[in-house]
């Protein structure tokens, strides 16, 4: 499907800019207009791909182009005050070639946090089309005012959009490498997840189009409904360079019994979907009680058949408990096969309940939460976390 998409902050900046460069290596054609909204003038300078007029700097007589600090608050109150600004940009979208737009911004600092909202409740009012939101939960080692930040723009952020797709820093972080280096790897996991679901919906006129083919309302019908998303992928290697022997490695094609090929074709794809909903989701989660599902096996045509999706969809039904689980094809010439799960409607998510008690306890005693030292506000989430009530 085609997706405006606006990131907000450093993070949401940096993560469109990257969703960029997928989709001029991929040709998925996902990205239809790219925005970067900060209060940070270097931020905006130090981006690659977003176009120089699509980066919009806000709160220049606030903050003169130096940031707001992690003060989300003042994140929020910029993006209102200078709203116009960011609508300017959007004009220039041809917002009828659009199928949703898709806010992107880290939750933990001030003006991704602040501003994302207020910027979602915008657009919704404006536009017809879905708002989607991808927020990045920052890592629990980066200090309380930051789990803060999360908590409370988290609250507002998945009330404002249609659907917030979650990815969690906190799971993703290897330890032992830089911070920087360790963003350029975590981003690259969440365009080529996100890439990959998006993308599925956008297999044109044309195209290669296999059996059943996803499309971009698929897509949007397991959104719609709203509450929080998590997406689980795996993926596996194929061997392409083989003239005629396309199927070698992945079906054990040995170019005899076709019967024995389709079966095996048929496992690994199953393998593959069992592996995407039990490892690491972009926001780790117990997926039973998913409200609505979508698998999306991508690769090339030959290593793709209805039955193995077909099984991996019943599967996904009985694990998540939902009625609700659509599946089909994204036929792609890459050297590799892989399984995108769209988990939609999460409900039981360790980490958004901790969030949630931060965000109980900063109403309750905000003065008190905010002069916590990082440790002690960890030990204060940590404790609760048996008596908490789900958010949604
Ligand atoms: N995945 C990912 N997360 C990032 C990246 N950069 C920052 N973050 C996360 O996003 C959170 C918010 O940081 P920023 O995006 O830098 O903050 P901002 O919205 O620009 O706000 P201020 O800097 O306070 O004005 C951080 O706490 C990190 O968890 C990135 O490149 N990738």
């Amino acid at each position: 499907m085609k997706l405006a998409m606006i990131g907000f902050g450093q993070a949401g900046g940096k993560i469109v800019d990257r969703f960029l460069d997928y989709d001029d290596r991929t040709n998925s054609g996902i990205v239809r207009a790219a925005i970067a909204v900060n209060s940070a003038k270097a931020d905006l300078i130090g981006l690659d791909n977003i176009p120089q007029e699509n980066r919009v700097l806000i709160g220049q007589a606030r903050v003169k182009g130096h940031g707001v600090g992690a003060d989300n608050e003042l994140g929020a109150e910029v993006a209102e005050e200078d709203i116009d600004e960011v609508q300017n940009a959007i004009d220039s979208i041809p917002t009828h070639e659009v199928d949703a737009f898709l806010v992107v911004a880290g939750m933990g600092g001030g003006t991704g946090s602040g501003g994302a909202p207020v910027l979602a409740k915008h657009l919704k009012r404006i536009y017809t089309i879905p708002v989607y939101g991808l927020g990045i939960l920052p890592g629990t080692d980066e200090g309380g005012i930051y789990t803060l930040n999360a908590a409370r723009s988290f609250q507002t952020f998945v009330r404002e959009v249609d659907n917030l797709l979650v990815f969690d820093n906190d799971s993703w972080r290897q330890t032992g490498e830089s911070v920087e280096g360790g963003y350029e790897q975590i981003n690259e996991e969440i365009v080529r997840r996100f890439g990959i679901l998006f993308g599925a919906g956008e297999v044109g006129d044309g195209e290669e189009v296999a059996e059943s083919v996803v499309d971009s309302s698929e897509i949007i019908n397991t959104l719609s409904g709203g509450g929080v998303s998590t997406v689980g992928f795996a993926s596996e290697e194929v061997d392409m360079n083989t003239s005629g022997g396309l199927l070698s490695r992945f079906t054990g094609d040995d170019g005899g019994d076709d019967d024995l090929d389709a079966a095996n074709t048929t496992n690994r794809i199953t393998s593959l979907v069992r592996k995407a909903a039990l490892g690491r989701l972009t926001l780790p989660c117990e997926i039973e009680g998913t409200e609505r599902a979508l698998l999306v096996l991508s690769g090339p045509s030959e290593y793709l058949n209805r039955k193995g999706i077909e099984r991996g969809r019943k599967w996904l039904e009985e694990e998540t408990g939902s009625m609700e689980v659509r599946g089909g094809d994204y036929p792609r010439d890459e050297p590799e096969v892989a399984a995108a799960i769209l988990l939609s409607g999460v409900t039981n998510v360790p980490r958004i309940k901790r969030l949630q008690q931060v965000a109980i306890e900063a109403q309750d005693n905000i003065d008190d939460i905010q002069q916590e030292s990082e440790e002690n506000l960890e030990e204060l989430v940590e404790d609760d976390e048996d008596e908490l009530e789900p958010l949604f």
